[in-house]
C-alpha cells in the first residue's frame, strides 16, 4: 500500500536562518498526528513544506505516491484540491460567502454534482451544529462557529489528508474542546490522516501520535516509541 505522506531530508532557510534541517518523517496510516515544539521551531514551515505550499524547500515530499517537486503548478493544485484539506488558525473563510457556501466551495471546484453537494453540505452543517448560522457570512458568526465551518470545508471532499495549523489556537477553552472533538471525529469518519500543529499540550494529548520539533529538527516522535514497543 502507498504511504499517505513521506518527507525525505527537508531543509528550508529564510535568508541566514536555517528553519528546517534535513527533516525526514513518514505518515504511513490514517491517524491524528500532532506537531509540537517551541515558538519558532519550524512547525508551520514543516506543515507548509509537507503540503507543497512552501516551494522553497530542498529534499522531497511524496503525497499519495506523487513527488511534489516534480508536479507543475496545475497538477499540484489538482492533487491538493482532491486529496488535501486545510484548517488555519483564523478560519480563513471567503468573507462574501455564507458558511454553507464556504463548505460547498471545494465540492463545487471539484465538479461534484449539485445534488451531492447539497447532501454533503447539509450533512456537515448538521453534524457541526451550524444549522442556525449556515446562511450567515463569516463576519456574522462567532469564532467557534467560523472554525467549525472551516473544519467542514476541510473534510467536505473526504480528502486523504487534513493539515491544520493551530486549529484551536484562537478559541476559548470551551470552543477549543468542541472544535477539536469535531475535527478528530470528522477526520476519523473519512479515514484520513490529520497532521496538526499545536503548542497546546492538552490538544496534543488527544492525538494518536506526537512529533516534536526543536530548532528545525525532529527531537521526538511517539511513533518511534510505539514501534520500538512492538519490536
Ligand atoms: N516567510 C518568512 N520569512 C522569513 N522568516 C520566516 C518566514 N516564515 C517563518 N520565518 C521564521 O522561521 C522560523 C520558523 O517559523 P515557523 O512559523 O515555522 O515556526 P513555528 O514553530 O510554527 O512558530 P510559532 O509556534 O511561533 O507559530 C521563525 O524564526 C520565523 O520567524
Amino acid at each position: 500500500m502507498t504511504e499517505i505522506l513521506r518527507a525525505n531530508e527537508l531543509s528550508l532557510r529564510y535568508g541566514q536562518q536555517q528553519v528546517l534541517r534535513e527533516v525526514s518523517v513518514t505518515f504511513p496510516r490514517p491517524e491524528a498526528v500532532a506537531v509540537t515544539g517551541p515558538s519558532g521551531s519550524g512547525k508551520t514551515s514543516l506543515l507548509y513544506a509537507l503540503s507543497g505550499l512552501e516551494r522553497g524547500v530542498t529534499g522531497s515530499v511524496w503525497l499519495l505516491g506523487h513527488r511534489l517537486d516534480e508536479l507543475d503548478a496545475d497538477r499540484l493544485s489538482d492533487l491538493r484540491l482532491h486529496n488535501v484539506g486545510f484548517v488555519f488558525q483564523s478560519a480563513d473563510l471567503v468573507p462574501e460567502l455564507t458558511l454553507r457556501q464556504n463548505i460547498a466551495l471545494p465540492l463545487q471546484l471539484a465538479g461534484t454534482s449539485r445534488r451531492s453537494v447539497r447532501e454533503r453540505v447539509e450533512e456537515l452543517v448538521e453534524t457541526l451544529g451550524l444549522t442556525q448560522s449556515a446562511d450567515r457570512r463569516p463576519s456574522q458568526v462567532s469564532g467557534g462557529q467560523a472554525q467549525r465551518c472551516a473544519v467542514g470545508r476541510s473534510v467536505a471532499l473526504r480528502p486523504a489528508i487534513v493539515f491544520a495549523d493551530e486549529p484551536t489556537g484562537a478559541l476559548d477553552q470551551h470552543n477549543r474542546d468542541v472544535v477539536l472533538d469535531l475535527l478528530l471525529d470528522q477526520v476519523r469518519q473519512i479515514d484520513g490522516l490529520l497532521v496538526a500543529v499545536t503548542h497546546d499540550p492538552e490538544v496534543a494529548s488527544r492525538f494518536d501520535r506526537s512529533i516534536s520539533l526543536t530548532d528545525g529538527v525532529i527531537t521526538g516522535d511517539t511513533d518511534g516509541v510505539r514501534l520500538a514497543d512492538r519490536a
